[in-house]
């Protein structure tokens, strides 16, 4: 499935946050949502899951008009691992794994076969089998997004949406998560700093700046040095690596 949205805007208390953008998400393709902070990034993504109405614009999942859908409805297609997750009371990791089959059984019902296949599968996806049975509030930062990750999957979704996924990660745990993502049928979008992650394993990338789509596309096309001296304000060396743009920052323009 894909995800279009078309001149998506939102503010809050008077502050235009994203303003007037426009995303065309191939099905299947993985797009990086660049840009400095507080630019708009995990608001717009809170809008393509659903999680607050736009105040003008349209959002689509596939054929279907996101404010049409119930959150059920959603929940069967879309995941979203937002930046930090609170839990007020102590699930162990196969709980919170667990709450991915939701959307997928009636809410009364302990989960089916299936429903702990899929757990078990998603949690070795991820590395995380070994913290299946451990209390959620004591793991590592680290290791609790692995766990958001294992529960998304456990969504069974055609869409995912990552809000910077490889916080918190060691290089090797970043590197494998981003296998992982760039190898699933899913359709992707992730919030994500590192320019060079982002260039190595995105399909497409928008480049977000007070709110508003600055450039789009492939990143060869988009990681120039204007662009990273326009929207970061930083100097930068941009040179092809196996096929990929890499960017090596010089220094902080005035
Ligand atoms: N509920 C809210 N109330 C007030 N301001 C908000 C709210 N949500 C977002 N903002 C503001 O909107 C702007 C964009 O925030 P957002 O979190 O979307 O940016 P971001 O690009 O994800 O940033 P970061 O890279 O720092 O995570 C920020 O200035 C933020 O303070």
């Amino acid at each position: 499935m894909s995800i279009l949205a078309v001149d998506v805007r939102w503010g809050v208390r008077g502050k235009v946050v994203v303003d007037g953008v426009s995303l065309d998400v191939a099905p299947g393709s993985t797009v990086g949502l660049l840009g400095p902070n507080g630019s708009g990034k995990s608001s717009l993504l809170r809008l393509l899951a659903g999680l607050r109405p736009a105040s003008s614009g349209v959002v689509r999942l596939g054929d279907d008009d996101l404010a049409s859908l119930g959150r059920r409805q959603v929940a069967r297609r879309l995941a979203m691992v937002d930046q930090e997750v609170v839990t007020d009371t102590d699930p162990t990791v196969r709980d919170v794994v667990g709450l991915g089959r939701l959307p997928h059984r009636p809410s009364w019902a302990p989960l089916s076969a299936t429903d702990r296949a899929v757990v078990e599968a998603s949690a070795a996806t991820t590395r995380t089998g070994h913290l299946l049975e451990r209390p959620y509030s004591t793991l590592s930062g680290g290791e609790r997004q692995r766990v958001q990750i294992a529960r998304a999957l456990a969504q069974e979704p055609t869409e995912l949406l990552l809000d910077e996924p490889t916080n918190h990660l060691d290089v090797r745990h970043q590197l494998e998560l981003l296998e992982l993502v760039r190898a699933a049928s899913t359709t992707t979008v992730m919030a994500l700093h590192d320019l060079n992650l982002a260039a190595r394993y995105c399909d497409a990338l928008v480049v977000l700046a007070d709110g508003r789509v600055r450039a789009a596309g492939r990143p060869a096309d988009v990681l120039t040095t204007e662009l990273i001296a326009d929207v970061y304000g930083v100097d930068a060396q941009v040179q092809s690596v196996d096929g990929a743009p890499h960017v090596r920052f010089t220094g902080v323009l005035a």
